[in-house]
């Protein structure tokens, strides 16, 4: 609770420093609220009182105050409902938004995107932003309905200490509130996971691209029946428990009502024997039924408090997620500004959270400073982990990675991004953007650089993509957002020219950066990027390192990889590896072999292809 209570403080200060006049009046409003209730019924006994004593003027003057009391206590509430949820919600929701999206942004990890568990929880506090600023509203305005059923009690105290035991029996309702909200929170977090199964089976059979290997592997039946299962395991749960906690809370309600009753009966009886005043009877009843009132107030603020923890929980989470991040960071130095050895790994393993094997072992290799460096293995060799090693997107759990011989956990993780440029496998699409921003983004500082980019277009052999665009590089990239789809190999053009961007990087990393272009048209981008880290690798000794799955292509490398199961089984030049006659030839000479029998008119249609794009 002591977290939720300094989160709360926090949330406060941020909307005093960000709306300081918007907050002032909601505690302004809310004050006047309490305020007018108690003068409610105050003036109403009075008003009676004075009645019966046929104080008219008196009788008159109470009631008007009544009155007005009422239609302050109306205007408060409604302007609250304006000012409080949606000014000051909405605005400090958009500043929660954004502080967590650049949260998240600033992870040096992407753990947080690949296990499960991590992505429940950012995936809740996807559009939670509002809900965790409304919880804390939620949690200020019951201060103030504490406040109000103090104030009430006092008033009924002193028309008999006995009447405060409406409060007593306020707190069933409240108890038994609490235990629903503990079983509904529960199941839902229960049922996360498979709340996200069902999202993605939904957007797996209504997505153009799964929706078609769905449709024809025929499994659009399977896929909806597992979908279903998914959203009945989901939702049966969480309705049982809704069922539950709404007979708790009918319990809870029942207890009150049937003490009320008891209560005003009584009050009646002294009435009639003269122990208490009809003023004070009216002042009861008005007073009950605030309390009444209040209760349910305070009941509703608490489930609401309470279901903020739904996102106060993983935002908490988030925090310590991104303080532990920081604190881990290693590197504290900066990046060296060319390389003059090299890049060397030694015996670097990783195994991903939650798996057994690992991903990487044992890999001993050095790549010197300029060389053109080819990886190459079968699927799941481990390339792509080794690939986000050198990234620092994961931190070897053994060995060490040296530029230079300096520990690259020792460099710090932001300047050495800074010099790195890389097409990765799952490049990202940015299809609300013109292509000219897409290719761009490769460099932000230089994102308007017309030359720059026209050098990176031509480098990924984009330069006929752009001339067949309507708008050539202001074009947009999705049909949605009133531009063009493109083809994935055209995609992975884009990726490409982005990742061309960025001049002189130390290491310039290519995963399968040609998987969805016909092999000319891979072939013919190898050897202009070939050419292009040359020229880089004279200028500061970069480090080209390019995955492949097509041996012919990456022949012509420096140093040739190969992995298998995660360990490094071979190294050395095409020719050398060939010389050998392991892992490396065999391969070689099966796709040479399956080249070979590709026929002339398939080989001609590819080579159609390539002009065309
Ligand atoms: N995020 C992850 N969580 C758990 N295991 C993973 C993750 N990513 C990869 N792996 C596992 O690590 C191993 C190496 O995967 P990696 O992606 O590095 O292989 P790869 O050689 O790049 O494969 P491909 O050629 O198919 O891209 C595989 O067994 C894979 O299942």
């Amino acid at each position: 609770m002591t977290r939720y209570l300094r989160l709360w403080a926090e949330l406060l200060k941020l909307s005093w420093q960000r709306e300081r006049r918007l907050t002032a009046l909601v505690f302004a409003l809310e004050a006047g609220s309490v305020v007018a209730n108690v003068v409610i019924a105050l003036s109403l006994r009075f008003a009676v009182d004075y009645l019966i004593d046929h104080r008219e003027p008196l009788a008159i003057g109470a009631a008007c105050g009544a009155a007005i009391a009422c239609a302050a206590a109306l205007v408060a509430n409604r302007l609250h409902g304006l000012v409080g949820l949606f000014l000051i919600v909405e605005k400090l929701g958009v500043v929660l938004d954004s502080r967590m999206m650049s949260d998240i942004a600033a992870l040096e990890g992407i753990e947080h995107l690949e296990r499960p568990e991590y992505l429940d929880r950012i995936s809740l506090l996807q559009g939670g932003a509002r809900r965790l600023v409304g919880g804390m509203w939620t949690a200020v305005r019951s201060v103030f309905t504490m406040l109000q059923v103090v104030l009430t009690l006092l008033l009924l105290g002193a028309v008999g200490p006995w009447l405060l035991l409406l409060l007593a029996l306020a707190v069933a309702p409240l108890l038994s509130d609490w235990a629903g909200r503990r079983i509904e929170t529960r199941t839902e977090t229960d049922t996360a996971d498979a709340f996200r199964l069902q999202r993605h089976l939904f957007e797996l059979a209504t997505e153009a691209g799964p929706a078609k290997d769905i449709q024809v592997a025929r499994v659009g039946g399977t896929v909806a029946n597992r979908q279903a299962e998914a959203w009945d395991r989901a939702t049966i749960g969480r309705f049982r428990a809704r069922v539950r906690a709404a007979g708790l809370r009918a319990l809870g309600w029942s207890v009150f009502a049937a003490g009320f009753v008891l209560v005003l009966g009584l009050l009646v009886r002294r009435a009639s024997t003269g122990a208490a005043t009809a003023g004070e009877v009216v002042m009861v009843v008005t007073l009950a039924i605030t309390l009444q009132q209040t209760v349910q107030t305070m009941v509703g603020q608490w489930t609401t408090t309470m279901s903020a923890g739904l996102f106060i929980e993983p935002y908490l989470w988030l925090r310590s997620y991104v303080t532990a991040d920081r604190r881990l960071r290693t590197g504290s130095e900066s990046a060296p500004d060319a390389l003059h050895e090299g890049i060397r790994l030694t015996g670097v393993g990783y195994t991903y959270p939650g798996t057994v094997s690992p991903a990487v072992k044992d890999i001993d290799v050095f790549m010197p400073a300029g060389a053109v460096v080819a990886l190459v293995g079968e699927h799941g060799s481990g390339k792509t982990t080794l690939v986000k090693l050198l990234s620092k997107f994961y931190r070897p759990q053994a060995g060490t990675i040296t530029l230079d011989g300096v520990d690259l956990a020792a460099v710090e993780t932001e300047a050495w991004r800074v010099r790195t440029s890389a097409a990765y496998q799952d490049f990202g699409r940015y299809p609300q953007s013109t292509f000219a921003e897409a290719v761009g983004l490769g460099d932000v500082a230089h994102i308007a650089d017309r030359r720059r980019r026209d050098e990176a277009i031509r480098a990924a052999d984009a330069t006929r993509l752009v001339e067949r665009l309507p708008d050539g590089i202001s074009t947009r990239l999705s049909p949605q957002y009133g531009g063009v789809e493109l083809s994935e190999g055209q995609w992975q053009k884009t990726a490409l020219a982005r990742a061309c961007m960025r001049t002189g990087p130390l290491l310039f990393m290519l995963d399968e950066p040609t998987a969805a272009l016909d092999a000319p048209s891979e072939h013919a981008i190898f050897e202009r990027y070939m050419a292009q880290a040359r020229r880089q690798a004279a200028l500061n000794g970069t480090v080209t390192l390019v995955v492949s799955h097509r041996l012919s292509t990456v022949a012509s490398a420096d140093l040739v990889l190969v992995l298998e199961r995660g360990r490094l089984v071979e190294q050395g030049t095409h020719e050398q590896l060939l010389a050998l006659g392991g892992r490396y030839s065999t391969l070689y000479a099966l796709q040479a072999r399956a080249y070979e029998a590709v026929p002339r008119s398939d080989a001609v249609s590819a080579e159609a292809e390539r002009s065309a794009t």
